[in-house]
């Protein structure tokens, strides 16, 4: 059996939009099968890293490497090719195709059987394959919008706040499946607590610096740590505290 595949490697990752640049020299190791939540206050980069890290920036420095290979050059598409999956904020699904039909434009080159490891996953789907993405609920589409990028067997999973709008009991089933992936996952989350809870390890950043990358366990009982990166105290708000 082969090894896990997914060793994300950016360094000194400078991009923006334009002349402009967002985000400042970033570099971060995402070993393969790793779980990373990437968090900071509005506005501090976290989409833009991940916008960046999937191509879809401007790159004024820096390299990004995938278990090794040079991604730094290559177009978005291929580096969706190569392994990067990515779900935006934006949950870019197409409205007027039905769920299954936007399924399929994620299949890339797999038979059509493969639709069946997306509705095993979202069974809910299966029931709304042939709605318009258009009529789904918010829950819906964020189930499509990962069940695309999952079809296309990604060895790294991008994911821009996937909880937002969404009513705790989907946040939930949405959650439980995300922890059941077997693949490298960046996760930028305003629900703070859901994402240390999924993550193993943690990126804050700072006006497009990464400014700390540890361990959760370490972040969770640092209160001067989410006080400054996320203007909270996770202790007190959770009461897990003393
Ligand atoms: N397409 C764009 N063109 C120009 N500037 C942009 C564009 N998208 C974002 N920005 C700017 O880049 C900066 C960082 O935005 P970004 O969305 O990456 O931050 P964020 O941490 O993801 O924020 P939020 O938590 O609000 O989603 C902001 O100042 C934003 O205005």
């Amino acid at each position: 059996m082969s090894a896990l595949k997914g060793h994300l490697e950016a360094k000194g990752l400078t991009a923006g939009y334009g002349q402009t640049r967002i985000i400042e020299g970033i570099s971060l190791s995402a070993p393969a099968g790793s779980r990373i939540a990437l968090l900071g206050r509005n506005g501090v980069g976290k989409t833009t890293t991940l916008a960046s890290l999937v191509g879809q920036t401007r790159r004024h420095a820096g390299t990004l490497t995938l278990d090794g290979v040079d991604l730094t050059e290559l177009s978005a598409s291929r580096r969706a090719e190569l392994g990067l999956g990515y779900v935006p904020q934006t949950r870019d699904i197409f409205r007027s195709l039905s769920v299954e039909e936007n399924l399929v434009t994620g299949l890339k080159g797999r038979p059509r059987a493969a639709l069946e490891e997306a509705y095993a996953m979202f069974p809910r789907l299966k029931e709304r394959r042939r709605n318009g993405g258009g009529a789904l609920s918010g829950g819906e589409q964020q189930m499509l919008s990962v069940a695309r990028a999952l079809l296309g067997q990604p060895s790294v999973l991008l994911l821009d706040e996937p909880l937002e709008g969404l009513a705790p009991v989907i946040c939930d089933q949405l959650m439980q499946v995300l922890t059941t992936l077997k693949m490298t996952i960046i996760l930028v989350e305003q629900q703070v607590d859901r994402a240390l809870d999924f993550a193993e390890q943690v990126i804050f950043l700072e006006r497009g610096r990464v400014m700390h990358q540890g361990a959760v366990a370490d972040v969770r009982n640092d209160h001067a740590l989410t006080e400054r990166f996320l203007g909270v105290d996770l202790v007190e708000q959770t009461g897990t505290g003393a």
